[in-house]
């Protein structure tokens, strides 16, 4: 286990039940010899998750190959991981091993698998089931002993019913599925990656102290849809670390493309009649009202049950927690009448 422990690296952080439960089935994964595909959205950790898969199986002394099949033009995916020889084709000056070759033992890790052309899909699955392949150019066959992961942020089995992705490697890939849970399903681990990436960014800036974050800045966190999970939220919090002077981060930025200039004396904002009457400078004190209200109302109909009133208002319940720590104190307040 030590071992283990000194070769991995970046332990994925998370304690939220949706996280632990995704950890146990990988941890699982990593005991049988089998092909694993890791789905969810764009920065949810489907790599550092493959990481983890490798250096938990038995294989974790021999090497990990990641190839990123949406970083390579799709021409030159089957000599990537196949390897050519000399003379297969104009430029080919050199035998050049392939990714599968160098994972002999141990892992490859195929990211964006689901955009692999189907010619090199038919090769891949030749791989999977007999455990040999060609390089490009030769007739020589390779015998090869490699575990894959596939990894896709794409709905593979649509995919197949468009007649991109091969069935049968689908099948041949699929014998366990771990699907990533998407950030803004996992509650309170937001405040926990934030904390841990403003405490290694505070260290980056060669400050003494970490800054911590303001309730409202907190709340807005566990509300925030985060579309570009994980990665996104690194990228916001290390900003935020980075540009803050004080102790407290009271502020945060999503959009650092929020361009202040975007409205030049040309191009004016064009706002209905309506919302101009609005007095726009009480926005944000309406629209925490109408959250109060309406998270007021659920709890009521759900006789103070928060599992209940999260349904009620089609939120999960760690998005309900995120807005009732927000209004905790105005709820306090009212809760006798709830209750
Ligand atoms: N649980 C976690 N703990 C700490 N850091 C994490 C965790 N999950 C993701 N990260 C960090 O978030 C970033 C994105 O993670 P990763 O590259 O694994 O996501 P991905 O799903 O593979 O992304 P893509 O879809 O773009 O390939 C990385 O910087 C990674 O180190």
């Amino acid at each position: 286990m030590e071992a283990v422990q000194a070769g991995y690296n970046q332990q994925p952080l998370g304690e939220s039940e949706v996280f632990l439960d995704f950890q146990s089935k990988l941890s699982r994964a990593a005991t049988v010899n089998r092909s694993v595909l890791l789905v969810g959205e764009r920065g949810s950790g489907k790599e550092i998750a493959a990481r983890r898969l490798h250096f938990l199986s038995p294989r974790w002394q021999q090497n990990l190959v990641t190839v990123n099949c949406a970083a390579l033009p799709p021409s030159l995916i089957e000599t990537e991981l196949f390897g050519y020889e000399q003379g297969a084709f104009t430029g080919a000056q050199k035998t050049r091993k392939g990714r599968f070759e160098e994972a002999e033992g141990g892992t490859l890790f195929l990211d964006e698998i689901g955009l692999i052309p189907l010619e090199v899909q038919e090769k891949i699955l030749r791989v999977v089931e007999y455990g040999t392949y060609e390089r490009v150019g030769s007739s020589v066959t390779h015998e090869t002993n490699v575990r894959i992961i596939g990894a896709t942020n794409a709905d593979l089995p649509t995919l197949c019913e468009q007649g991109k992705f091969k069935e049968d490697l689908l099948d041949r890939l699929s014998f366990e599925v771990l699907f990533l849970p998407p950030l803004r399903e996992r509650g309170e681990d937001i405040i926990l990656l934030a904390t841990y990436f403003a405490s290694k960014m505070t260290l980056e800036c060669g400050r003494k102290e970490m800054p911590s974050f303001s309730e409202d800045v907190i709340s807005q966190m566990l509300c925030y849809p985060w579309p570009g999970n994980v990665r996104e939220l690194k990228n916001v919090v290390e900003r935020a670390v980075y540009r803050s002077d004080a102790s407290l981060i009271e502020h945060l930025e999503f959009n650092p493309f929020d361009n202040p200039f975007k409205r030049t004396s040309q191009q004016q904002p064009v706002l209905p009649l309506q919302e101009a009457e609005l007095d726009l400078s009480q926005f944000e004190a309406a629209r925490l009202e109408l959250d109060l209200k309406y998270l007021k109302q659920a709890l009521k109909n759900a006789s103070g049950n928060q599992k209940e009133a999260a349904k009620l208002l089609n939120l999960t319940y760690d998005q309900l927690r995120g807005l009732y720590r927000k209004y905790q104190d105005r709820l306090q307040e009212e809760e006798q009448d709830i209750k």
